[in-house]
C-alpha cells in the first residue's frame, strides 16, 4: 500500500487489528506517533496523504503488534504515567493506570498526616522504569528519594527517566530493601509495586504481557506473595519511628498481604483500598 490518506490508513489498520483480536485504538496511537500529531489533527486532516515511507513504518508496526503482540508502548518507546511521558522498553514493566492510584493514596495519606511539607526519607522498591519514585519526587518535592531494582537494565531506564524529567533520585541495584539496610538510613515512607502474579495465572495473561513484560516484574512465588514477605521481613531494619508502608497488590491479595504485615507488625494501622472496579489494589500500613 502507498499514498494512503490518513483516513484510509486508520480504516485499514483498525480492521487489520480487530480481525486479529487486537485493540483498534492502537492504530491511532501509532499514526499519532509516526505523523507526530495529536488525535484531533488525525481526525481533522483525514483527507491528507501520508508520505509512503512513513506509511511503510506504520504498516510494519501495526503488523508487529498484531502478529507478534509487541506492545504499542515498546514500538513508540514511551508511556504516559500521571501526566508525564516515561521511556519504556522490554526491560521494564509498562506503567499501568492502577499504579496511579498508589500515587494518589500515598500523597493523600501524607497530606492527612501533615507530612507533605517536611523532608521525608522515601524508597521505591522494584522501581522498574522509575514511575513511582520519579512521580512522588516531583509531586511532593521535599523528599529524599531512593529507588531499588534487581535489574541493572531496568535501572538504566529509570535513570534516563529521572534525568529527562528532572527528578533527583538515588538508585541502588540489589534485592528489595537490602541496599537500603546497608546505608543504615531509616525510611519514613516505603512504597512498592512488587511482582505479585502467581505462576498459576500465567496461562490467563495476554501474549502482550507474558511475552513482552519482564518475567522478574510479573511473577512471584508463594502464590504471588513472596515479594511482600521478603520486603516486610526486611522493614524492621530500615523503619523510622513511624513509617508508612504502601504496596500495590493483586486484586485478591488484600487479606493475605494484611496478614503478612500483621505477622511482623501486629499493631500496624492498616487500610486496604479498592480500585474503581472494587478490587483490592493498595495497602497502606502505618508501622
Ligand atoms: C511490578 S514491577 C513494578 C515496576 C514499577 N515500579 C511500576 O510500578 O511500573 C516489579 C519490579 O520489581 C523488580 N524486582 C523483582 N524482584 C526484585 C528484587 N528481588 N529486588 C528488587 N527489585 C525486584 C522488577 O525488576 C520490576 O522492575
Amino acid at each position: 500500500m502507498s499514498n494512503q490518506t490518513i483516513w484510509e490508513a486508520r480504516r485499514w489498520a483498525s480492521s487489520f487489528l480487530t480481525e486479529r483480536d487486537r485493540e483498534a485504538n492502537v492504530a491511532d496511537l501509532l499514526l499519532m506517533h509516526h505523523l507526530e500529531c495529536s488525535r484531533a489533527q488525525l481526525l481533522a486532516n483525514g483527507r491528507d496523504g501520508i508520505d509512503p515511507e512513513l506509511f511503510a513504518q506504520f504498516e510494519k508496526d501495526i503488523r508487529t503488534h498484531a502478529e507478534e503482540g509487541v506492545p504499542v508502548q515498546h514500538l513508540i518507546g514511551q508511556e504516559e504515567f500521571y501526566g508525564r511521558d516515561f521511556i519504556v522498553n522490554g526491560h521494564v514493566l509498562i506503567p499501568r493506570p492502577e499504579t496511579e492510584e498508589l500515587i494518589v493514596a500515598v500523597t493523600d495519606q501524607l497530606k492527612k498526616k501533615g507530612w507533605s511539607d517536611q523532608t521525608l526519607n522515601m524508597v521505591d522498591i522494584g522501581t522498574g522504569s522509575g514511575i513511582i519514585a520519579i512521580t512522588l519526587a516531583l509531586e511532593l518535592q521535599r523528599v529524599s528519594m531512593k529507588a531499588v531494582d534487581l535489574s541493572p537494565e531496568a535501572l538504566k531506564v529509570a535513570r534516563e527517566n529521572a534525568t529527562s524529567l528532572g527528578a533527583e533520585i538515588s538508585f541502588y541495584e540489589g534485592s528489595f530493601l537490602e541496599p537500603i539496610v546497608e546505608t543504615g538510613e531509616k525510611m519514613d515512607v516505603i512504597v512498592s509495586n512488587p511482582p505479585y502474579i502467581p505462576e498459576s495465572d500465567r496461562s490467563s495473561l495476554s501474549d502482550v504481557v507474558v511475552n513482552h513484560d519482564p518475567e522478574l516484574a510479573l511473577f512471584a512465588d508463594d502464590n504471588g506473595l513472596a515479594a511482600y514477605r521478603a520486603i516486610v521481613s526486611q522493614v524492621p531494619k530500615v523503619k523510622a519511628e513511624e513509617t508508612l508502608l504502601a504496596f500495590e497488590i493483586g486484586h485478591n491479595q488484600g487479606e493475605d498481604v494484611s496478614a503478612i504485615i500483621h505477622e511482623t507488625f501486629p499493631y500496624a494501622n492498616l487500610n486496604v483500598i479498592q480500585d474503581i472496579n472494587q478490587k483490592d489494589r493498595i495497602i497502606l500500613a502505618w508501622l
